[in-house]
């Protein structure tokens, strides 16, 4: 059997005891991260609802989707481009869409939520699940940097409350970081960890600590980059050749800013800073704001640090 057909079997043999008793998704926000999300809980077995706030988004989302799945199987599938399209449209076929967030979660085993970084916006929209969602429901956020804890309160179910932060681009970073606050039970904890290895991911386990692990020390590094060019040291093209090819990453600090989002890293950023005034590892950045301000927001506004194609 070819090498490719073995993988495609492989995504095809979903078992309940594999995936543990999560069968059905419900992802809300469906941009850069939920869309990933999607795409690999879908390509691996996953029956996934898909929730964003108009049909354009969404549909946009189903196509952006479509297109990372064209860039897996190019290479997976190398030798049989036939099983690529049919694995491509069985992973299309376990995705559906919705606008009514209270609606799509009625049948569901696990909500992730990757909606705007505001705190009052996912605890409002967690409140509403809440009343909505059968009572084994787990609900999660892939937060990068609000404590889950305050996002879990607006809720009944803390025992049934956690954590699954990915990494951008989701399809292709393997770690899943899987935290729990105190309430979270050992069953639901498990369950997760199940759900991470069912997505083929690596899992770590974190506390409910600013930033988790990742972004705890990729962002303060990111924000230290953005201030040496504040203070003239070097140019971000500089100092993005220099993180490259003297420190092997595969992205320098602008490329990666502008990757994740301005926006994103703004939002992360001044919550910290809010919670913890004194910590200078947190301080905003006035060339940071600007940009923003100017609705320059990295890859997905077409500028950033940087121009790139849209
Ligand atoms: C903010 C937070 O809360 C947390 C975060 O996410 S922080 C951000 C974490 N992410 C990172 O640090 C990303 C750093 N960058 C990288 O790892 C790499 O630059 C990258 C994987 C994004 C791109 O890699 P690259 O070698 O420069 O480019 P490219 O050749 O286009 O891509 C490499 C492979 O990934 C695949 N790929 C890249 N993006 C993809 C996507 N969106 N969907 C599917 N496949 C994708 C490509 O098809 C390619 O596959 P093959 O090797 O099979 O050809
Ligand atoms: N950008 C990144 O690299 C990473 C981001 N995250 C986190 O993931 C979350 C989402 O980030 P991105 O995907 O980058 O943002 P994004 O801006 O690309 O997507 C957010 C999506 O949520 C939708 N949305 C907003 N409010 C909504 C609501 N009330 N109901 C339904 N949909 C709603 C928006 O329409 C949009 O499509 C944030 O919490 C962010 O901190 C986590 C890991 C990496």
């Amino acid at each position: 059997m070819a090498q490719a057909t073995r993988v495609f079997f492989r995504h095809f043999s979903s078992s309940s005891s594999r995936f543990g008793n999560i069968k059905n998704v419900t992802i809300i926000g469906t941009g850069l991260m939920g869309a990933g999300i999607a795409q690999v809980a879908a390509s691996t077995g996953h029956h996934v609802v898909m929730v964003d706030q108009t049909d354009d988004i969404l549909s946009k989302s189903k196509a952006n989707i479509e297109k990372s799945l064209q860039r897996v199987v190019k290479k997976k599938y190398a030798d049989n481009p036939k099983a690529g399209e049919t694995f491509i449209a069985e992973v299309m076929s376990r995705l559906t869409t919705k606008t009514d967030a209270a609606a799509a979660v009625k049948n569901t085993d696990l909500v992730i939520e990757a909606i705007v970084e505001n705190l009052e916006v996912k605890k409002k929209l967690f409140s509403s699940l809440d009343k909505a969602a059968p009572k084994h429901t787990i609900f999660t956020s892939n937060t990068s940097s609000i404590p889950i804890k305050d996002i879990a309160v607006a809720t009944q179910r803390q025992d049934r409350f956690g954590g699954l932060h990915f990494f951008n681009p989701v399809p292709v970073m393997k770690l899943l970081e899987v935290i729990r606050i105190p309430a979270t039970s050992d069953e639901t904890f498990n369950t997760l960890l199940a759900f991470g290895k069912a997505m083929d991911k690596s899992t770590v386990n974190c506390k409910d600590t600013p930033g988790f692990i990742v972004n705890r020390l990729l962002v303060p590094y990111m924000m230290e980059a953005v201030r040496m060019v504040e203070r003239g040291e070097a140019s971000p093209q500089d100092v993005d050749t220099a993180m490259k090819l003297g420190a092997g990453y595969p992205m320098g600090p602008f490329e990666l800013t502008d990757y994740v989002g301005l926006d994103t890293c703004k939002f992360i950023i001044d919550g910290w800073h809010k919670k913890y005034p004194d910590n200078p590892l947190f301080m905003p950045s006035p060339l940071l704001d600007k940009l923003v301000s100017e609705g320059k927001l990295g890859n997905k506004t077409g500028e950033g640090f940087y121009k790139h194609k849209k």
